[in-house]
């Protein structure tokens, strides 16, 4: 039997900040390979947990696995991408181009001010493709939609070649015509590359078309599986950890229907 090959494991994780207990006693292990969408109201501690899945906080008990190996003594950081809301934050006057925003990803590789060699130009170029902004790789950064200025971060985070990519909230800014589209794209990401993924965000009902797996966290982790069992189960758990506020997780379910009433019907676990 083949072994699961897990990119993270939490083991047991809990975290404070000063005497308030944000996360307790979480417990998940995320698959190679998987797309999870990873869901909480506003302060559930889901941006605390990716610290610690980055190294960036340290557990006040348990453990994080990276690869199999212990956060504190990971050093492959390259199979790793981020992408956090705040990168897009470039004004219009920003001055470099799409390319150029891009080619800082291999820094990293290749050390800062060292000349691009004509493979890295090559890579740089595979990664804008992968994001869908070749037609913009001369544009200015600043001169782009905050969707498009989230494609361009998450190609910087390609150009390493990372196995696993996790997004914080990568989505805010973007205006929703273009979100379904980012989505289209990171689930091709996923599929077509074998890209493992983390999505962070707080609006679930935009996300559970395109991930494998869900988890909800609330301080505790609600809930953790692949999708169908997400499905079957939402509405209770929803209603458990939103309570009434249903606003951020209306979703127009249907896809061939488009007239509103129609999608009213569809709000996905209404509590009334
Ligand atoms: N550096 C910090 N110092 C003290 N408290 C913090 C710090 N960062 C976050 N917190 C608190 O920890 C809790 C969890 O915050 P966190 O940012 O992890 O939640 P979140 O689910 O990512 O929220 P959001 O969706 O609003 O980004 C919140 O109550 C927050 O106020």
């Amino acid at each position: 039997m083949k072994e699961t090959n897990f990119v993270v494991e939490v083991e047991g994780v809990s975290f404070a900040y000063r005497q308030q207990t944000v996360l307790e006693d979480i417990h998940m292990r995320i698959p190679a390979g998987s797309f999870l969408g990873l869901c909480g109201p506003n302060g559930s501690g889901k941006s605390t947990l990716i610290k610690l899945l980055l190294g960036l906080n340290r557990p006040v008990d348990g453990q994080v696995k990276l690869f199999g190996t212990s956060v504190k003594s990971f050093k492959n950081w390259s199979k790793i991408g981020f992408v956090s809301q705040k990168a897009n934050s470039f004004n219009s006057g920003f001055p470099a181009t799409v390319f150029e925003v891009v080619s800082m990803g291999l820094y990293g590789k290749v050390g800062l001010f060292r000349f691009l060699t004509k493979k890295h130009k090559e890579k740089v170029k595979e990664a804008i493709k992968q994001v869908d902004m070749q037609d913009f790789m001369y544009a200015n950064i600043g001169e782009l939609s905050g969707g498009q200025q989230q494609r361009v971060f998450i190609a910087r985070a390609l150009v390493s070649d990372p196995e696993l990519l996790i997004l914080d909230e990568p989505t805010v800014g973007v205006d929703a015509k273009s979100v379904s589209n980012f989505y289209t794209m990171l689930r091709d990401l996923n599929t077509n590359k074998g890209i493992t993924l983390i999505l962070v965000t707080h609006d679930i009902g935009a996300m559970t078309d395109y991930v494998t797996d869900v988890a909800c966290l609330n301080k505790c982790l609600h809930f953790h599986g692949n999708k169908s069992d997400f499905e079957e189960n939402q509405e209770e758990m929803l209603s458990a950890m939103y309570g009434h506020d249903v606003s951020m997780i209306e979703h127009n379910h249907d896809h061939h229907h488009h007239d509103h009433h129609h999608d009213h019907d569809h709000v996905r676990g209404e509590v009334r």
